[in-house]
């Protein structure tokens, strides 16, 4: 898992390694890792031109004794401080010995710099770039520079990556010790570009339950379910997915594509659309319901494209089984007959699902996600996946990290994926996964479906997303 940690845990371990080492030794390392990054960046380092925003705090600091590496090798370097009489005095000494320069005309150096170092703000910045920040940062954007930005995009929330005002976006990010949760999460996360870690020596210092997990290849293949010597379809689970209407009837299709390949031994559905899906999928069992009368399940999906049938809704969620509710079924939901239960809940909100549940606007939950998920799963006592650019997982229990997934991919933004999602948590659920790993799998997958079914640059259906989910098992098997 890649791991994220909070401001305040970042400082604490930060502090303890402080304590054992000489002055200045943790950011000297920090700085010399920035260095090599820009050295990398420029290619040739003599002869090249950078310059170094500069804020009042120690980010401030990394950028310059950065930008005294690179004088040091022969680039011309500026710094432009953003709060004179407060720039880090050990770091501006070091760049003036090393032959760097204080801007006199910060525009005019910036217009025609190689290399832009944003030291502005890191984890200790506060509520967006400060006003006399935004015209040098609107210049450093607008030049044909690369701008780095030091440990974090100056001017996002680094606990929440929310932005509030303005950002500088940066072409890299050079974080150090570990990543901060605004490098993973959207809106700040799209801000920082390529993200490059900096090994700074804290991550024995680190407490083991992090803010954040993102899962990798490996971690996702050992959550898939495989079939052994003794199974059968039954003891593989059995999926019941309730969902399509008269008027969304290719929802049904949509959520047993998924669910026929989540790896449940069975998949059966209930509703109005049978016929159409076994016409479809003749490998499904189907019923026309209710969902209380068509037979056992291990778990149920429910909800996508389901209309008004509220009292499939109740009964599904009645049930002693784990559950899965997405679309319809979140709005159709009663609080009360989710935070009664005592099986396993599963609920996967879009945004603007969430901001419903939340009795809030659509607008808060993108621009707080981390929040609202949290906030979500606390209130209903339910696990959340909340989908949409940055789709993120968490517990009820807020000591759990939430789970951030890492291939989420703009071409997933097509009708009726979320549908083939919710299939296919479902059946995860079925085979036997908690709904934090059903969920932290099915997203992966489905990511990684939709990146390969796009694989040539071209637009995706979701029906071209559910076929290519073996192709996405089969890569997380080879690789994890
Ligand atoms: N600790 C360590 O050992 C190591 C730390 N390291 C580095 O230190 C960084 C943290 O340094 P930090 O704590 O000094 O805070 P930092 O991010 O520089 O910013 C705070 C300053 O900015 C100001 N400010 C606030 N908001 C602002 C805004 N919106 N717009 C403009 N200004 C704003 C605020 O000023 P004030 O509010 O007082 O006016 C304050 O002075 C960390 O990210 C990493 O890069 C590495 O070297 C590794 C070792
Ligand atoms: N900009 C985006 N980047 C990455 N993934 C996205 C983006 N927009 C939507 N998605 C993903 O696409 C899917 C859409 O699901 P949903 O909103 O339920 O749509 P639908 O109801 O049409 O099926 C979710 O998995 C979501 O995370
Ligand atoms: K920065």
């Amino acid at each position: 898992m890649r791991t994220a940690y909070r401001v305040e845990t970042v400082r604490s371990a930060e502090a303890e390694l402080i304590a054992r080492l000489p002055e200045d030794a943790l950011m000297r390392r920090a700085a010399a890792g920035l260095a090599a990054v820009c050295a990398e960046l420029l290619g040739r380092v003599y002869g090249s031109r950078v310059v170094l925003l500069v804020g009042a705090g120690a980010n401030g600091g990394d950028a310059l004794y950065a930008g005294a590496a690179l004088a040091r090798r022969g680039a011309g370097v500026h710094a432009v401080p953003l709060a004179p009489g407060r720039t880090h005095p050990a770091g501006l000494a070091a760049l003036i010995r090393a032959g760097g320069r204080v801007a006199e005309d910060p525009f005019a150096v910036l217009a025609s710099a190689d290399l832009v170092v944003d030291g502005i703000t890191g984890i200790g910045g506060r509520g967006g770039l400060r006003p006399d920040a935004i015209p040098v940062a609107r210049a450093a954007r607008g030049s044909n520079a690369v701008i780095v930005a030091v440990d974090l995009p100056s001017g996002v929330e680094a606990d929440s990556g929310e932005v509030l005002g303005e950002a500088l976006r940066a072409d890299v990010t050079v974080t150090f010790g570990v990543h901060k949760p605004a490098l993973l999460i959207d809106p700040a996360r799209a801000l920082a570009g390529t993200v490059r870690l900096v090994d700074i020596g804290l991550e024995p210092v680190l407490p083991s339950v992090p803010e954040l997990e993102s899962p990798q290849h490996h971690d996702v293949a050992a959550l898939l379910p495989e079939p052994s010597g003794e199974s059968d379809k039954y003891r593989r689970g059995v999926v019941g997915v309730v969902a399509g209407s008269a008027r969304y009837p290719g929802a049904a299709l949509l959520a047993v594509a998924g669910a026929l390949r989540g790896g449940a031994g069975a998949v059966r559905y209930v509703g109005h659309a049978a016929e159409a899906v076994v016409a479809r999928f003749p490998e499904t069992l189907v019923h026309a319901g209710p969902p209380a009368k068509a037979g056992r399940v291990q778990a149920w999906a429910v909800g996508p494209g389901l209309g008004e049938d509220r009292d499939a809704v109740r009964e599904v969620l009645a049930s002693g089984v784990p559950v899965l509710v997405d679309a319809d079924g979140l709005r159709l939901l009663d609080a009360g007959d989710v935070t009664r239960r005592t099986a396993p809940t599963l609920l996967t909100p879009h945004a603007g699902e969430a901001a419903a549940l939340l009795g809030v606007a659509r607008e808060e939950v993108e621009s707080a996600r981390l929040a609202a998920v949290r906030e979500l799963a606390a209130r209903y006592g339910a696990t959340v996946l909340l989908k949409g650019s940055t789709t993120l997982i968490a517990e009820p229990d807020g000591r759990i990290p939430v789970r951030v997934d890492p291939m989420g991919t703009p071409w997933l933004a097509t009708a009726g994926s979320g549908d083939v999602l919710s299939g296919l948590a479902g059946s995860l659920l079925a085979a036997g996964l908690s709904p934090y790993d059903a969920a932290t799998a099915a997203a992966y997958l489905h990511g990684l479906a939709a990146r390969i079914a796009a694989a040539e640059g071209v637009p995706i259906t979701s029906s071209e997303v559910a076929r290519a989910l073996p192709a996405a098992w089969h890569d997380v098997r080879a690789v994890g």
